[in-house]
């Protein structure tokens, strides 16, 4: 069985003394970077004299640590290799545990194909399923859509990367049997939400894919297939809608959409969906699903109380699956929490890491917008090869030149704010660094998860300042909980109060991470095509050296 099924399936009783060796293998990760001049080594019991970190602390020691850099070693072994989808999978593993609570949870499946038996799945999904190389269901496929074909409403809480999406898509596809709703009435028959375009997208594609060679109509909502839809007699016809929430309500409220047939409601990230910023748009989306039989259904990697509390409220007699620990990244990602004495030693702290061999690609954070388009101008000027930047400032097209290269294997170094957080699937994606800071331990559990997909192995180094100590400690409880290991020091400095936890990664940072350059992009790119024609120049000039020397 893949490593990926095995890790993400369930097994109630997870036994770590049987499973000690998988176990240890999974720990043994949190560390701890190199030693230069702007970064600092830490090992897991001494902490760097330079680190005033013992405001916040009680006890510990301010003696220098020896600690040879692990990081360094490994990065003696790292290629530069773009190849985005051939990781292999990992060679272990452990099974996580699965809970599943509400009454008359249904049976879990084993493989895809009892779903054919106990639901009459069609064959074509089956194929469907085989062809993208789905051959056993992960844990919450497992669990999560003989719950849904049984007509239950979920809330589903299953780490980053473990085939959410298809655990809702199949039982979507396998209930609504004829298109065009030609059993069933007319007029939208299920509605996925998300809460960035581009994971709007990435659904959508996921969806076409598992129901190839079937007439159904899904439709990515925007701004030009809304307008379509306008059309009564078009919109009658489509069977799923896939949107974010912003795009849905405008139409609700000009009138040219009706969701009173529809069967099924998805909200996918459904805590980011829930928050103070959607929760409006959700609950205007879930007043026009005015069927009393609805089925509604949840999921995230994370599920905050604060948010579970309002999506229960909403559910109709839910089950509750939670795979693995709640708000925890999977062990198969690497975490190491990396000291940067300011901000402005984060810039060569990234081109020295980039210096060295790396594993391309490679997805960076930073906390705004101006900060990511001047990272990335940065790193163009530095030379760094195919840099790409992707935020909600830019425009669509921008945005989706930038995925579009992503997908291709042409960004070897992406940079982004929280936009690209969530559920994005870049299954080579080996390597995130969390420039700044993330602003809340969902956030840095969502960051880090567009790593270690599908089974791979992942690599996530986060950046911390002095300005972040006061959270060091939120992160490394979550670096613990995963099974890395964390410096001693880290886990007595003081639990943040609930005001100051608040303030996590909202440090006041410039708009520009390099100061001392005071130049805007076109200038940047002015003097990148300068620098790539003077070593064009060069090589010419040396190549006709040559020649005439032969
Ligand atoms: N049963 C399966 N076997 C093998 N691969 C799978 C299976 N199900 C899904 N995958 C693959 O796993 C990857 C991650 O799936 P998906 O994007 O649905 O994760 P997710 O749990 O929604 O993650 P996130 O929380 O980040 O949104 C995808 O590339 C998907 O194709």
């Amino acid at each position: 069985m893949e490593a990926f099924q095995l890790l993400s399936r369930g097994g109630l009783n997870f036994d770590k003394k049987r499973f000690k060796n998988d176990v240890k293998l999974f720990q043994g990760s949190a560390s701890i970077s190199v030693d230069k001049d702007t970064q600092e080594e830490t090992d897991g019991s001494e902490l760097p004299a330079e680190l005033d970190f013992f405001k916040y602390a009680q006890g510990g020691s301010t003696s220098k640590r020896k600690a040879p850099s692990k990081e360094a070693a490994q990065s003696k072994k790292r290629k530069l290799s773009p190849g985005p989808d051939e990781t292999a999978a990992p060679p272990l593993v452990a099974k996580q545990r699965v809970t599943a609570k509400g009454s008359k949870v249904p049976q879990a499946i084993e493989t895809f194909e009892e779903l054919g038996e106990r639901y009459g799945l069609s064959n074509q999904l089956l194929a469907n399923l085989s062809k993208n190389g789905f051959s056993t269901p992960t844990g919450i496929q497992s669990h999560g859509v003989p719950i849904l074909l049984d007509s239950r409403d979920l809330a589903a809480i299953a780490p980053t990367g473990t085939g959410k999406t298809i655990a809702y898509l199949l039982p979507i596809l396998g209930t609504l049997k004829t298109p065009n709703g030609k059993a069933d009435g007319s007029g939208v028959r299920a509605v996925i939400v998300a809460p960035t375009r581009e994971l709007a997208h990435q659904i959508h594609n996921e969806c076409l894919k598992l129901a190839e060679g079937r007439k159904w109509r899904i439709v990515l909502f925007s701004k030009a297939t809304a307008n379509t839809l306008a059309d009564k007699n078009v919109r009658d016809k489509v069977d799923i809608i896939i949107s974010t929430p912003l795009r849905l309500v405008a139409s609700l409220q000009a009138g040219t959409l009706n969701l009173n047939n529809v069967r099924h409601l998805v909200l996918d990230e459904a805590d980011r969906l829930l928050d103070a910023e959607f929760l409006s748009q959700i609950q205007e989306v879930v007043a026009a699903c005015s069927r009393t039989d609805i089925q509604k259904a949840v999921f995230s990697a994370t599920l905050p109380a604060g948010a579970e509390k309002i999506a229960m409220e909403m559910l109709r007699d839910p089950i509750r699956v939670v795979v693995g620990l709640k708000d925890t990244p999977l062990p198969l990602i690497t975490q190491t929490l990396t000291y940067v004495r300011d901000d402005h030693s984060k810039l060569p702290s990234l081109l020295q890491y980039l210096a060295q061999p790396y594993n391309p690609p490679l997805l960076v954070f930073t906390s705004t917008q101006p900060r990511a388009s001047s990272l990335a101008e940065e790193l163009v000027l530095n030379n760094i090869l195919n840099v790409d930047c992707l935020h909600a400032g830019m425009t669509k097209k921008e945005r989706e030149d930038a995925m579009s290269r992503m997908r291709k294997g042409e960004s070897w170094v992406m940079i982004s704010t929280e936009v690209m957080a969530r559920g994005m699937d870049f299954k080579g994606v080996r390597e995130v660094i969390n420039y700044d800071f993330p602003t809340s331990v969902q956030s840095y559990v969502h960051r880090i998860g567009r790593t270690g997909r599908a089974g791979r192995e992942g690599k996530a180094v986060t950046y911390f300042t002095d300005d972040d100590a006061p959270h060091l400690k939120t992160i490394a409880n979550v670096l613990l909980q995963s099974g890395s290991t964390v410096p001693e020091w880290m886990l007595k400095l003081p639990k943040p109060s609930k005001m100051k936890r608040k303030s996590m990664g909202k440090v006041k940072r410039a708009e520009v991470v390099n100061p001392a350059r005071k130049i805007g992009r076109n200038d940047a790119i002015k003097k990148r095509d300068m620098i790539a024609g003077s070593k064009r120049r060069e090589k010419k000039l040396a190549a006709k050296e040559e020649s005439k020397a032969d």
